[in-house]
């Protein structure tokens, strides 16, 4: 009880709203998207996320440019940064904005809405970047082949000191 843990969520079952749809894909893409990439996480910890259509969720899931609404953070159009993530908390805490300046994808060109998702969701949920290239929370997009399971040890290892 002397060690520490990180800051993150302090109760297993977390909502998540998809609050707005990029035109780049298919909505039933962009829904499965999120929800894989909420996976990831869920399959290596007790976690369990529930989708919500209204209200305010856990983690709010948004595609913005720029400057937008109240977030501290803002977008920088076509490539440079894809997405941010909020720490686990009140308010903002968790939320994640992904960058519609970006073209999304499913399997085709442009960046994996899943892969940014994972990446992503891993700051929502407490982690930071990792110096290992081959984890999922390293801090430069590697376009992995999103069949294979993205975590890392290093991941596995990060989340699961969290929420052991
Ligand atoms: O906190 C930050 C600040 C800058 C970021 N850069 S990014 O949006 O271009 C980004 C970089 C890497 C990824 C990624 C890394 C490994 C696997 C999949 C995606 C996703 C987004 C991502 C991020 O989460
Ligand atoms: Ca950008
Ligand atoms: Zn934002």
């Amino acid at each position: 009880q002397y060690g520490y843990t990180l800051p993150g969520w302090k109760k297993y079952n977390l909502t998540y709203r998809i609050v707005n749809y990029t035109p780049d894909m298919a909505r039933a893409d962009v829904d499965e998207a999120i929800q894989k990439g909420l996976e990831v996480w869920s399959r290596v910890t007790p976690l369990i996320f529930t989708k919500i259509s209204k209200g305010i969720a856990d983690i709010m899931i948004a595609f913005r440019t720029r400057v937008h609404g109240l977030c501290p953070r803002y977008f920088d159009g076509p490539l440079g940064v894809l997405g941010h993530a909020f720490p686990p908390g009140l308010g903002l805490g968790g939320d994640t904005h992904f960058d519609e300046d970006e073209n999304w994808t499913k399997d085709g060109v442009g960046f994996s809405l899943f892969l940014v998702a994972a990446h992503e969701f891993g700051h929502s949920l407490g982690l930071s970047h990792s110096s290992d290239q081959t984890a999922l929370m390293f801090p430069n997009y590697v376009s992995l082949d999103p069949s294979k399971y993205p975590l890392s040890q290093d991941d596995i290892k990060g989340i699961q000191s969290i929420y052991g």
